[in-house]
């Protein structure tokens, strides 16, 4: 199912803090949202989820517009894990994941087999089947943030907006939560502070200061250029020996940065600045030069 963005934007009182996002994610699409703190990740993607209402433009779903239809009617076509979810309530893990079945439910609809189905399925997709039975409160930072994925799993929504999913995980539950995400037949939103990680998205889509400052293949968004301007680093890309694939490397301005053996000074500022586009392979030679200089 299709997700636009119109002209959308939100204003804290008279503060914009999203402005004019003009985006369209394809059905089966897993898109990426990076951006450095602050840049609005998170709003947009309440926003996108229809928790919070624009004060400026719209969002569709498919061709209806997510304020004109019920809670109820996004939430099935619509689930999100957002950031510092949490309950007070005393609920078990299985009950907290079978909340997620709740917009399909219904007087003449009560939970059944198929429900039940449905929520083991996702207890097992997410590795806490060994949790059903305990205590919310009991459980830890990465087993929540893996119940709370399980119950937007069992929501069975065409669209699933992710909020920083790995947050809170170990190596191996960032990737197989990864890996997970990936092998979902439905479309996809996932904010990710893992450059690296979100090089796997079909598309990403680049946060700064409240504005969706590009969207494209992540080879062409996360070049060195733009990481240094909207994350003030210096970064280069090299290849994984054993696939080839590109692995984003990172560096403070003024730190030492290894290249080709070769320990390098990188400052992004001022004049030293040709250091720093030296390590995107633009021009090995100068940088010889430059660096006697530096
Ligand atoms: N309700 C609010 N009132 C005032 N300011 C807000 C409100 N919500 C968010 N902000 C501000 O808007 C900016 C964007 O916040 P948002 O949480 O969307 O950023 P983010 O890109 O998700 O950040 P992070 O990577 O740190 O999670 C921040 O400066 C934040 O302080």
């Amino acid at each position: 199912m299709t997700l636009t963005a119109h002209a959308l934007g939100w204003s804290a009182g008279r503060t914009p803090i999203v402005s004019d996002i003009d985006l369209k994610i394809e059905p089966g699409e897993l898109f990426g949202l990076v951006g450095p703190n602050g840049s609005g990740k998170s709003t947009l993607l309440l926003l996108l989820s229809g928790l919070r209402r624009p004060s400026h433009g719209r969002v569709m779903v498919g061709d209806i517009d997510i304020q004109k239809i019920t809670r109820c009617e996004v939430a099935r076509r619509i689930a999100i894990v957002a950031q510092q979810l949490d309950t007070s309530d005393r609920l078990t893990v299985r009950e907290t994941v079978e909340l997620g079945r709740t917009p399909w439910l219904g007087p003449l609809t009560p939970f059944g087999a198929d429900d039940d189905e449905i929520v083991e399925k996702a207890l097992a997709e997410t590795g806490i089947g060994h949790l059903a039975e305990r205590r919310w409160q009991t459980l830890s930072g990465g087993e929540r943030q893996r119940a709370h994925i399980a119950r937007a799993l069992a929501q069975k929504a065409d669209i699933l907006i992710l909020d920083e999913p790995t947050n809170h995980l170990d190596i191996h539950h960032q990737l197989s939560i990864l890996a997970l995400v990936r092998r979902l037949p439905i479309t996809v939103v996932v904010a990710l502070h893992d450059l690296n990680q979100a090089m796997v998205c079909d598309r990403l889509g680049l946060m700064a200061k409240g504005r969706l400052e590009a969207v494209g293949m992540p080879k062409d968004i996360l070049t060195a250029a733009r990481i240094e301007q909207v994350f003030d680093v210096c970064s280069r890309s090299i290849g994984d020996p054993a696939s080839g694939e590109p692995i984003l490397r990172f560096a403070l301005s003024g730190e030492e940065f290894d290249y080709e053996g070769v320990s390098c000074f990188i400052s992004c500022f001022g004049e030293q600045h040709c250091a720093c586009r030296d390590l995107r392979g633009e021009d090995a030679e100068p940088r010889r030069e430059r660096r006697n200089g530096l």
